[in-house]
């Protein structure tokens, strides 16, 4: 009995990065002797092992069939008479087809390490395209190693392409789209995710709301040259870089300006009222892809909010305390202080500014924290109750927003 590691953490360990989840293939083994060794059997079609010390996931000896439209996007089969080289065939990518002995030893038939090196994310085989979400994973592999210079095989655009046009993506499952989408926004370069999938056509068919923002003119004094889909790509990577790894804070930063493709520059100047013009198709891209309410909320309030934030200073008192109730800040702080984070990638997420000050996310964190430092006790003592307590609360909080503001 061989046991091999296979996948994702080989390719990691090429790579030199910190290796993620660990799943090996068992080669001429069987379930008796997998049970007599205490693993334990998981999934009632699948002859998948567990660990019993570490949990991970031991496939016996196996081939892969018909994705189908499977949860992970293959499924295994029992098949003693099937090679690892026959597993390996069925993978993604080439640098996802590599297994490693336990003496270190790579089976690497279809040159992943070779690609690896290279920084090439080319596809193992036709299979390639018996899933679409495959076009996604790509994207995602080429957010993720951006920084180590991966670039996608023409041979494998032309796949992806392929699969685009076969109009096969619009039916992948929502769920399955936004795992991708958000573990993209948590990687370290989420633009090279968006670029991927425009590149082959697949952003207006996943994220059509975001994809009419190319071509969209910015006002000139950002950047002649950035439309509003790359200041969203710029974007996105400043809230990966400020944020790391935090979806919600990414997905926000991707939506917050989705009312530019309906408030076109030239028709309005500055993209007048792109805030509340936004909400209806981040609604329905939200509807879509069933994104979870955390994600959605944030990204809610910082399309609405976002430019009340930019201009914080020019506010007056009771605007600003109505910026933190409209945020519900009193009762979340850690969500206004991620709204915080989203304006000032959306301000230093423009071409020039990426070392702009942005004293606006300090200042409402500051004034969150004095408004709320006026104690509900205090008003309660003058014994007022109802709208007049309310009131007067408000009222106390303003006053105290006001001696505690910085000059603009
Ligand atoms: N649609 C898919 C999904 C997965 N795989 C294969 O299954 C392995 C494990 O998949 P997964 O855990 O989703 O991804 P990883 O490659 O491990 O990447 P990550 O480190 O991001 O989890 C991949 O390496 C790949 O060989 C595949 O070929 N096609």
């Amino acid at each position: 009995m061989e046991t091999y590691l296979v996948g994702g953490a080989v390719r990691d360990r090429l790579l030199g990065l910190t290796a993620g989840d660990r799943d090996y293939v068992v080669v001429g083994g069987t379930p008796e002797a997998m049970l007599a060794q205490g693993f334990k059997p998981v999934g009632r079609d699948f002859p998948v092992f567990l660990h019993p010390k570490t949990g991970e996931e031991y496939a016996l000896a196996r081939t892969e069939r018909k994705s189908g439209r499977g949860y992970r996007g293959f499924v295994v089969d029992a098949d003693p008479g099937v090679t690892l080289a026959e597993d390996l065939q069925r993978r993604d990518f080439t640098i996802n087809a590599i297994a490693q002995d336990d003496d270190g030893v790579l089976v690497d038939p279809w040159h992943g390490a070779r690609d690896i090196e290279q920084r090439v994310l080319r596809h193992v085989g036709p299979a390639f395209v018996e899933d679409p979400l495959r076009v996604l994973r790509a994207a995602r592999f080429m957010a993720r190693f951006a920084d180590l210079g991966f670039t996608v095989a023409p041979e494998t655009m032309a796949l992806m392409r392929e699969i685009v046009a076969s109009g096969e993506m619009a039916e992948l499952v929502p769920e399955r789209v936004w795992q991708e989408l958000v573990r993209a926004l948590a990687s370290k370069t989420p633009s090279a995710f968006l670029r991927t999938l425009r590149d082959c056509g697949a952003l207006a068919v996943v994220l059509p709301e975001v994809d009419a923002l190319y071509g969209v003119p910015q006002r000139a004094e950002y950047h002649p040259e950035v439309d509003t889909g790359i200041h969203i790509e710029l974007v996105c990577d400043m809230a990966a870089t400020l944020a790391p790894g935090d979806a919600v804070v990414g997905f926000a930063a991707l939506s917050h300006d989705l009312g530019k493709a309906l408030t076109p520059e030239d028709v309005l100047p500055k993209h007048l009222g792109h805030e509340h013009a936004g909400l209806a198709p981040l609604q329905a891209l939200c509807d879509r892809l069933k994104v979870p309410y955390q994600h959605r909320d944030l990204a809610k309030i910082a399309c609405r909010e976002h430019l009340n934030v930019h201009r914080l200073f020019e506010l007056r008192d009771r605007t600003v305390h109505e910026l933190l109730q409209r945020c519900d800040g009193f009762r979340q702080p850690a969500r206004l202080a991620q709204l915080g984070l989203v304006c000032e990638s959306d301000k230093r997420g423009r071409t020039g500014l990426e070392d702009a000050p942005y004293p606006q996310r300090e200042e409402l964190m500051r004034l969150l924290d004095v408004a709320q430092s006026v104690r509900a006790a205090d008003v309660a003592r003058e014994g007022l109750e109802g709208p007049a307590f309310g009131e007067a609360l408000a009222k106390a909080r303003i006053q105290a927003i006001h001696q505690a503001r910085t000059p603009a």
